[in-house]
């Protein structure tokens, strides 16, 4: 360059190459010089000049710039730019900030970089792109944290070594802690004291986040218990999250979410207790329970259910149409139209269902449903019981077959045929046939049970019941009363009485023969008959207990008739059987109303000296005049009066003996009274005849009782017993209506008797039959060996007294003597005998 110096060459060369460089900058660039004030402080800076880039990317024009204050161009504060000029200006260090062109919208890094003689460059770069960036940037950091904070779930991020760097509010709450205490705890301290589901500890290694920090796998819903400060144990479900920086291959941490589950784990547990008890109150009442979800032919069993099926539960619940084949085949058809019926029309059911188990097995359940209805009116779900009754059913039947039916023989008892009896004369009715009602008895049954005993009495019953039913027919019906006595009914007989009569007669010999054959009872043959009574029935003719009486009336009368044989009910039999009860009736009004009297008859020794008198009961009755002994004496037997009645006897005959002993005429008098075989067999027997003697002041030596042979014999050793009890009181016996029964002469000589009464059935014919004259000649020779005043009743005539005198007979009562009268009489009688 001509006519310049080589510094101001070199001068200008370094000025082109400034220009060059800064106008082909792609910054903006601004030269400004500062402006200091009096003390040499930074007050403002003014453009000197602006590259071309300037215009570009600074939001000014070069002309509206270049020359003016930087303060007022606003691209810093007068303040900031006084601070940067204290600090940096004299050490010549650039300052940058941040400058946003409002007019623009543009963000602005202004970087200020000393020069030298107090210039500056001021490069302009538009950073509005990242500043937007960072902005959103800020504002999601600003929306997750505080979205952390307000989350009711905990979360807290842990570094590489499972240490807590971070925790939200809702972890301090969840787990009792504050921040504070929270913040650097590791997963591995043992002040969590974490514990398992089954409460067993919870070791660090395997919390979540460590599983985590190791596998580098997130952990999802790990369920454990920790304890709070205050000791209270508190559940969570956590989920683990690794955390890896962008661009970094290493896990730097973890972070982990979780809830407080303790209401849930109590709900949880209160359910499982409830289920738990259902399991086992269904267990208890064998009651399981399912649901049937009817579209989706979805089948729910409970355990119960499984085991009344006897099923595995792992095998799961078979489904509807599977599970008929668990029941018995005649039953799923019913069940098949209740289960159609509930899902059609949600119609409840119940039913009786025999359940075939696995091993065959029949199990009574008793199955109940109900249905859900969805909205179309069909079922959509079916939830039901079943409930195994087999105990309950075969306690109903043990209960059952025990009150209808006779334990021994399994024939219905009293109370079934009353129901058999009742249907069976309502069928009469329906059909307009007669049926007959079979009353039998066995003959002679007690001496088998007394000989044979208990055992072979009742194996006899067992094979009676299995002969009558084998022979019936199957609408028939066959029954045990009790003891020996058997009911049969028979339907369906003739329309007319005498062809059903007939037709009975007929089936009541069957059974008669086919229960005469011989019997094999225990290894013996045994033989048996039976008496049956028959009656007919018809429609409403009789009730049950009437026609149960008149079979118990024709029963009476084939026993009459030598047993072994059928008879038909008579009217006429009612009848003697309603006198009967009225009689008894009247009986039991007697005592009461006095109209019973005690007659005596006189007896007298072989010189005709009385000596006693037998004391007879006699029945005054208004209406019926004089009943005698033979009449109601068997009546009061058989209904118990006797027992008052004989004590009344006793008592009036020892008061009678008492008002005799003060007169010398009678005071020698015995008075002998009959007893009876049901008052004698009373335990207190002894006892209340000792009481009415000592209560009547009577001597007991002049009171003799009468006992017949059989009432003697019957029950031996009692008879022992209390007649030497009696004897020892001073009480004499005398055996009557002696040689009619059966007793042995050793039985004899062990009773203590005084006397033995030839029966008058052999004094009657005494003379005319020589068989009655050696039985009366043996008992008169068997009483004087044995050291017995023998005594004849029913002397009537001269001839019969001399031939028993002849005989050696010791004493004699009878007509021919006396007649049994009043007291009074009698001792009429005795005065006139003395006057003789
Ligand atoms: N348990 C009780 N039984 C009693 C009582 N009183 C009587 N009886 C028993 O009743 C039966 C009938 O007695 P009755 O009608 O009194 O007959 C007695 C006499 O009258 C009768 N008799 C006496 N002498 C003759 C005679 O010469 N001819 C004749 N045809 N009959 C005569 O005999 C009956 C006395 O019998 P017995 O007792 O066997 O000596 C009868 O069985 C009485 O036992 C009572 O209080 N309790």
């Amino acid at each position: 360059m001509a006519g310049s110096t080589p510094n101001e060459r070199t001068s200008s060369e370094a000025e082109a190459r400034y220009r060059a460089l800064f106008d082909s900058m792609d910054e903006a660039v601004a030269v400004n010089e500062a402006v200091f004030d009096a003390h040499g402080e930074l007050v403002d800076c003014i453009v000197l000049d602006v590259n071309p880039a300037f215009e570009v990317h600074a939001p000014y024009q070069a002309a509206e710039t270049v020359g003016q204050r930087v303060t007022r161009l606003g691209w810093v504060s007068p303040e900031r730019l006084r601070s940067w000029g204290r600090a940096h200006v004299s050490a010549a260090q650039p300052a940058r900030f941040e400058y946003f062109h409002k007019p623009s919208g543009r963000w602005f890094s202004v970087l200020v970089t000393p020069i030298v003689d107090g210039r500056f460059f001021t490069i302009f770069s538009n950073v509005t792109e990242r500043k937007r960036v960072e902005a959103d940037l800020l504002d999601s950091e600003t929306l997750l944290s505080s979205l952390i904070a307000t989350m009711s779930e905990g979360v807290v991020m842990e570094d590489a070594d499972a240490r807590i760097l971070a925790c939200n509010p809702a972890a301090e709450r969840i787990l009792g802690l504050t921040a504070e205490q929270i913040m650097g705890r590791s997963s591995f301290d043992p002040r969590w004291r974490a514990v398992h589901e089954d409460g067993t500890p919870f070791r660090g290694e395997d919390h979540p986040t460590v599983t985590t920090l190791r596998t580098g796998e997130p952990q999802h819903d790990v369920t454990m218990g920790v304890h709070k400060p205050d000791g209270n144990l508190t559940w969570i479900s956590t989920n683990s999250q690794p955390i890896y920086h962008p661009g970094d291959d290493g896990l730097k941490g973890v972070v982990a979410s979780f809830h407080d589950i303790t209401a849930r784990k109590r709900v949880e547990e209160e359910l499982r207790r409830k289920q738990a008890m259902l399991a086992r109150t269904e267990n208890i009442a064998h009651i399981g329970s399912w649901e049937w979800h009817v579209d989706t032919d979805t089948v729910t069993w409970s355990d119960e259910l499984f085991r009344i099926f006897q099923l595995a539960p792992g095998d799961g619940a078979p489904s509807f149409a599977e599970q008929s084949r668990l029941y018995h085949p005649e039953d799923t058809e019913r069940l098949r139209a209740l289960v159609d019926d509930a899902v059609r029309s949600g119609t409840p059911y119940e039913i009786e269902l025999r359940v075939i188990r696995k091993d065959g097995e029949m199990r009574v359940c008793l199955a109940r449903a109900v249905a859900e209805m969805g909205p179309d009116g069909r079922a959509r779900y079916l939830v039901g019981s079943l409930q195994d009754i087999t105990e309950r059913k075969r306690s109903e039947e043990a209960i059952h077959q025990l009150a209808f039916y006779d334990p021994l023989t399994g024939l219905p008892n009293r109370r079934m045929l009353q129901d058999r009896l009742h249907t069976a004369i309502v069928d009469s009715a329906r059909s307009g046939r007669f049926g007959a009602l079979l009353m039998l008895d066995l003959d002679h049954f007690k001496t088998i049970n007394d000989t044979g005993g208990h055992p072979l009495g009742d194996h006899l019953l067992q094979d009676v019941a299995h002969r009558l039913r084998r022979g019936l027919r199957e609408g028939d019906a066959v029954a045990r009363l009790g003891g020996d006595e058997f009911v049969v009914i028979l339907e369906e007989l003739g329309g007319q009485s005498e062809e059903a009569a007939i037709q009975a007669r007929t089936i009541a010999e069957k059974i008669r023969l086919d229960l005469s054959q011989p019997y094999s009872l225990q290894g013996k043959e045994c033989h048996s008959t039976v008496s049956i009574g028959i009656s007919l029935f018809q429609a409403g003719s009789e009730n049950i207990q009437d026609l149960l009486q008149q079979g118990d009336l024709a029963l009476y009368k084939a026993k009459a008739a030598g047993r072994n044989t059928t008879s038909f009910y008579e009217p006429a039999m009612q009848a003697a059987l309603e006198q009967r009860f009225s009689l008894e009736a009247d009986l039991r009004q007697a005592l009461k109303l006095h109209q019973l009297q005690l007659y005596h008859q006189i007896q007298v020794d072989v010189t005709g000296r009385p000596f006693g008198a037998e004391a007879l009961l006699r029945w005054q009755h208004p209406e019926r005049g004089f009943v005698t002994p033979d009449h109601f004496i068997p009546l009061a037997e058989e209904s118990g009066l006797i027992l008052p009645i004989g004590l009344w006897v006793l008592e009036t005959a020892c008061a009678q003996l008492k008002a005799w002993a003060g007169n010398p005429a009678t005071c020698d008098l015995t008075l002998a009274v009959n007893v009876s075989a049901r008052q004698f067999r009373q335990a207190d027997f002894v006892a209340a005849v000792e009481s009415i003697i000592q209560a009547s002041g009577a001597c007991p030596s002049r009171l003799k009782l009468e006992l017949t042979e059989s009432v003697a014999m019957d029950d031996f050793e009692d008879s022992v017993t209390k007649m030497n009890a009696l004897r020892l009181l001073g009480v004499h016996f005398s055996m009557d209506d002696f040689g009619t029964g059966h007793s042995s002469l050793s039985n004899l000589k062990r009773l203590p008797l005084s006397q033995v009464k030839i029966d008058r059935s052999f004094v009657r014919d005494i003379a005319s039959d020589p068989n009655d004259a050696a039985i009366v000649n043996t008992i008169i020779a068997m009483g004087r060996t044995m050291g017995l005043q023998v005594i004849a009743e029913g002397v009537e005539t001269e001839e019969q007294q001399d031939f028993l005198r002849r005989h050696h007979c010791d004493a004699f009562q009878g007509y021919l003597i006396g007649r049994p009268v009043p007291a009074d009489e009698l001792e009429k009688q005795i005065d006139a005998f003395a006057r003789r």
